[in-house]
């Protein structure tokens, strides 16, 4: 029987992370304002969508505000995009198409890896807009840029390495081949919690295998990926090859949905979108990769290093302020080590800074908005069953390895999870019974460009990122030589 015991809900840490929208000081605005300043001087404060090359207003010229979470601040206005807009960049994607899936794996490569040589050197840049929008610390904002730079120099890599098939023939006058080839025009979506690293891991592999783009960003965090397409035309990726929408998303997303010409949609954000994604894309048959909420479960065994246990489940739930789809949801704590750890977790957590992401020692961002606010002061409620996404710790006692993993799995999801143990055993033990498509021992940070990342059940489709990452962007095509 599982003791629902405690709830670290950090409710103090709480309500210092959502400041009660002080009155704007002057040295807040002149800060976004340099930092705005800065970005405008070097060409990588962008405010319109890009079709076919060409930076565009929504046509009936409609806007959206782009807020700063930390206090609510205007940073930028925006086009709110729809169906019109969308249908053009899918045609300019749809153009340019043959002519950069017809360039070589080499030509594509090297494009690639000067857009990488791009973003790390305006990576202090761009993570300042990341922080100005998103609210993350800056310190992780940057390290999201060069984060999302390695997607892009992973790729460039393999474009080089999409390799076919000799297949040995059955009949000595055939000869049978296999070719991979370009998916085609990809419609790609994504979530504001990484706004430019989940943009990489999509359009890395797409543009590597000969794929072109129309990317909808969220509305809430448009501007980096506005900034991420400017330096991808600077590094030579032609025009349409890589376009930006948005503004209202149903109706982009519809005509992604819709257009024959979109051949795949890939998408980053909650489940049921996820889900209505899915259902739309089956009308035109269409490939769907999907990366989808998580419920990461944290095991901590007896046996487990206290200090490591402590580091690596606050790290796999606080970064971001807990907005990453891999945050731990329900650490569960084995009950000879529960005190000891309740101790120790609840002192580290008082040591979290919270603030505006921009200044010097802050390690807990704003929540992204006040609907964030108000869903996760509600899970505070509820915090076992539901997905939290926010600066929440639930802390569930179990007795025994078998009571953890039934606990650890009960639930749709199978995103990310962890367990800490010095049992070799027990690592492989458990490793193979979560139903999980990432698992870490010993470890809460795991994501990397070189491994792959996708969820079980209900926590998506296919995987995204290593050398798996290609196949969802191309087709097999079967080739029989006959009469030879
Ligand atoms: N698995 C992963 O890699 C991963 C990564 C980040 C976030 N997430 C998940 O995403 C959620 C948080 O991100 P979010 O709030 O941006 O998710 P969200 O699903 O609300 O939005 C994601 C994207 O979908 C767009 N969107 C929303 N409704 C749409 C529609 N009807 N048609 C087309 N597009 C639509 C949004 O504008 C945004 O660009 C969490 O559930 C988190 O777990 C998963
Ligand atoms: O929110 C989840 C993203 O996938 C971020 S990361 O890849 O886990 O860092």
């Amino acid at each position: 029987m599982v003791e629902f015991t405690h709830v670290i809900n950090n409710l103090k840490l709480s309500s210092n992370l959502w400041p009660q929208r002080p009155f704007l000081s002057i040295e807040m605005s002149m800060q976004t304002l340099s930092v705005v300043g800065r970005l405008r001087s070097c060409g990588l404060l962008k405010t319109r969508g890009l079709i076919g090359g060409k930076w565009t207003d929504a046509y009936d010229g409609r806007t959206i505000q782009v807020n700063n979470p930390a206090d609510g601040e205007v940073i930028a206005t925006v086009p709110c995009m729809g169906e019109m807009e969308t249908i053009d960049a899918i045609s300019a994607a749809y153009d340019a198409f043959t002519h950069w899936s017809k360039l070589t794996a080499a030509d594509r490569s090297s494009r690639l890896r000067n857009w990488y040589n791009l973003l790390i050197a305006h990576k202090q840049e761009i993570g300042q807009l990341l922080t100005l929008e998103q609210g993350k610390p800056l310190r992780e904002a940057i390290a999201e840029v060069a984060y999302a730079a390695r997607f892009i120099e992973l790729f460039a890599e393999e474009a080089k390495r999409v390799y076919g098939d000799i297949i040995p023939s059955p009949l000595p006058n055939r000869r049978l081949f296999v070719l991979k080839e370009p998916v085609g025009v990809v419609g790609a979506i994504t979530p504001w919690n990484f706004p430019i690293a989940m943009i990489a891991r999509k359009v890395g592999p797409a543009l590597a295998c000969g794929c072109t783009v129309v990317i909808k960003p969220s509305e809430l965090t448009p501007l980096t990926a506005l900034a991420a397409a400017e330096l991808a035309l600077q590094s030579g990726i032609p025009p349409g090859v890589l376009n930006v929408v948005m503004g209202d998303p149903p109706s982009i997303g519809d005509s992604l949905l819709e257009s024959t010409q979109v051949r795949k949609i890939t998408f980053t954000g909650s489940t049921g979108v996820g889900k209505k994604l899915m259902a739309g894309a089956s009308e035109t048959v269409k490939k769907v990769s999907l990366e989808l909420g998580g419920n990461a479960p944290c095991i901590i065994f007896d046996d487990a290093d206290l200090e490591l246990a402590v580091k690596g489940s606050l790290s796999t739930k606080f970064n971001n302020t807990g907005q990453q789809c891999v945050c731990t949801n329900r650490i569960l704590v084995q009950e000879g080590i529960y005190d000891r750890f309740l101790n120790a977790y609840s002192n580290a957590v008082q040591n979290l800074k919270v603030g505006n992401g921009l200044s010097e020692g802050v390690t807990q961002g704003p929540l992204i908005n006040e609907a964030a606010v108000m869903k996760v002061d509600s899970l505070v409620q509820d915090a076992i069953s539901k997905e939290v996404f926010g600066p929440v710790a639930p802390i569930i006692r179990f007795k025994t390895e078998e009571e953890a993993i039934q606990i650890a799995n009960d639930t749709n999801s199978g995103l990310a999870a962890y367990a800490f143990t010095n049992c070799i055993q027990r690592s492989w033990r458990v490793s193979e019974a979560l139903e999980y498509g990432m698992v870490g021992v010993n470890e809460g940070s795991i994501s990397t460009k070189v491994a792959p990342f996708g969820g079980y059940k209900q926590s998506g489709l296919g995987r995204e990122g290593s050398k798996y990452g290609l196949d969802d962007y191309l087709e097999i095509k079967y080739v029989c030589m006959g009469n030879m």
